[in-house]
């Protein structure tokens, strides 16, 4: 069966007496005029809204994939835990071209297939293409210009297919909503980017004041999950669009079908979002030193730094201290200075005499700091080892210095070869140590957690009997 796209009807699984009202629906819009059917439709979902009924949500699994048919196995489990339409992801398209949408719609008939275009120009000829590909939906730019979206309009009722208008970068998506439903789009896309989530960005807020102002549904995508799926039909979206928390799930099934669950349930919980610096930290604790520094383009890690207390994860801000060979006074002294969840990061400039031991870990032990990290040595091992806070040097031996007294805390230091500036985030593992400048945090914090996530995916398929290089396809991805 042709999915109905107006009535969102393909909706597996729904109710028998939703599937009558829609079955009825779809006879009464077979036998009724345009407006008619367009006022029977607005009355019906008003009476279900008004009882505080759900519609029933159309999940889309967005396929941000290079691979097509990684991209195919991928949307069959998602289909399996309840995802309604498949779209082909904007990386999909710009690797596979229109092919991708062919062999969607080959392997999918009865599902809406999504072709993800973000159409900025030549709106008519886009849409003839995805169509005659199999696409029955098309994406295009929701600030692309007028004359391209009211062409892109002719050419889609010539196709017999509809048009979603993304509204990712558009300055007043309220407005420019409105003027697209004018010009003919049929649905609307609230859209917080891949790159604009990383800097914190949420389509949520803007949701509930697009949704009265249009009679078109709207779909809400960037970075939803099991709980803000929820909160996006809460605020009155027809349709979630998940890329990643699906496709880069290692149970991709289970991933859709607690989407599934979340969005059709009646109670939906109060999603309380955490500060900044909350998300920040759990995300990094979440996280491996090698995804932080892949999210960083393999930058931040400390050179010759390593963990003397093994299988201890550290988070934390930096309070830094400069000192000079052996000398101790500076680093006891910034335990003074630093707090719960800080990290001290100290610069000593020796690998052979330390300023650091025992005494001076149990005493950020009962600080509630985080760890500390050394460019140089440290002593006491086996005490340190004991307290079982994480302590990070270059290296370990009996001797200490004295304390003088030279040097500063909270300057820039270097440290394993690493700038780093009180209030960066240092975070260390078994791995080593990497350091985040604190203004980029929060990206890099979201960044490394889609890094995970991916691994995570490629750790599955390996495990299925696959190989790093068949599941990266590297000969086809070697630079040219
Ligand atoms: O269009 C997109 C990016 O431009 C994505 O498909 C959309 O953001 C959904 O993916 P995710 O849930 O990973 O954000």
């Amino acid at each position: 069966m042709h999915a109905d796209l107006w009535l969102l009807a393909d909706l597996p699984p729904y109710s028998p007496d939703l599937y009558c009202r829609i079955k009825y629906h779809q006879f009464l819009s077979i036998i009724t005029i345009y407006p008619v059917r367009f006022i029977l439709i607005q009355v019906y979902y008003v009476i279900k809204l008004q009882k505080g009924d759900h519609i029933n949500t159309i999940i889309q699994v967005a396929l941000d994939l290079l691979e097509i048919d990684r991209a195919i196995q991928i949307a069959r489990e998602a289909v399996q835990g309840g995802a309604n339409w498949i779209e082909a992801g904007t990386p999909l398209i710009k690797s596979e071209g229109m092919n991708a949408v062919r062999q969607l719609k080959k392997e999918f008939p009865d599902h809406a297939i999504l072709a993800d275009m973000k159409i900025a120009d030549t709106g008519a000829f886009e849409v003839e293409m995805a169509a005659k590909a199999g696409a029955d939906i098309v994406m295009l730019l929701g600030n692309a210009d007028d004359s391209t979206v009211k062409d892109a309009v002719r050419s889609a009722r010539k196709y017999g297919v509809k048009l979603m208008a993304d509204l990712i970068i558009v300055e007043d998506p309220v407005t420019r909503a409105q003027e697209l439903e004018k010009m003919g789009i049929d649905y609307i896309n609230m859209h917080a980017g891949i790159d604009q989530q990383m800097t914190g960005k949420d389509p949520t807020p803007l949701l509930e004041r697009i949704v009265k102002v249009v009679n078109i549904p709207v779909a809400a995508a960037g970075g939803l999950d099991a709980i803000t799926s929820a909160q996006a039909t809460k605020a009155g979206a027809s349709i979630v669009i998940v890329g990643g928390n699906i496709t880069q799930s290692d149970d991709v099934t289970e991933s859709a079908k607690k989407i599934r669950e979340s969005v059709d349930a009646i109670e939906i919980p109060e999603f309380k979002r955490q500060t900044l610096e909350q998300e920040t930290r759990k995300l990094l604790s979440e996280v491996s030193t090698p995804n932080i520094s892949d999210a960083m383009h393999r930058k931040g890690a400390m050179k010759n730094i390593h963990s003397m207390v093994a299988d201890k994860k550290m988070v934390g801000t930096a309070v830094t201290v400069q000192t000079f060979e052996g000398d101790w006074a500076k680093s006891v002294e910034a335990i003074e200075v630093a707090g719960e969840g800080d990290v001290i990061v100290i610069y000593n400039g020796s690998h052979h005499i330390a300023p650091w031991g025992g005494l001076a870990t149990l005493s950020c032990l009962n600080k509630g700091i985080a760890g500390i990290v050394i460019d140089g040595a440290v002593r006491d091992i086996d005490e340190i080892r004991r307290i079982g806070l994480p302590v990070f040097a270059t290296s370990n031996v009996p001797n200490a210095g004295d304390p003088k007294g030279f040097g500063e805390i909270n300057a820039t230091i270097n440290c394993g070869s690493q700038v780093v500036n009180p209030g960066d985030y240092i975070v260390g593992d078994d791995n080593g140590v990497v350091v985040i400048e604190k203004e980029r945090a929060y990206e890099i914090a979201r960044r490394a957690k889609e890094v995970e996530k991916n691994e995570k995916r490629l750790y599955e398929e390996i495990k299925r009997g696959s190989t790093l290089s068949e599941v990266l396809k590297l000969k086809k991805w070697e630079k040219m």
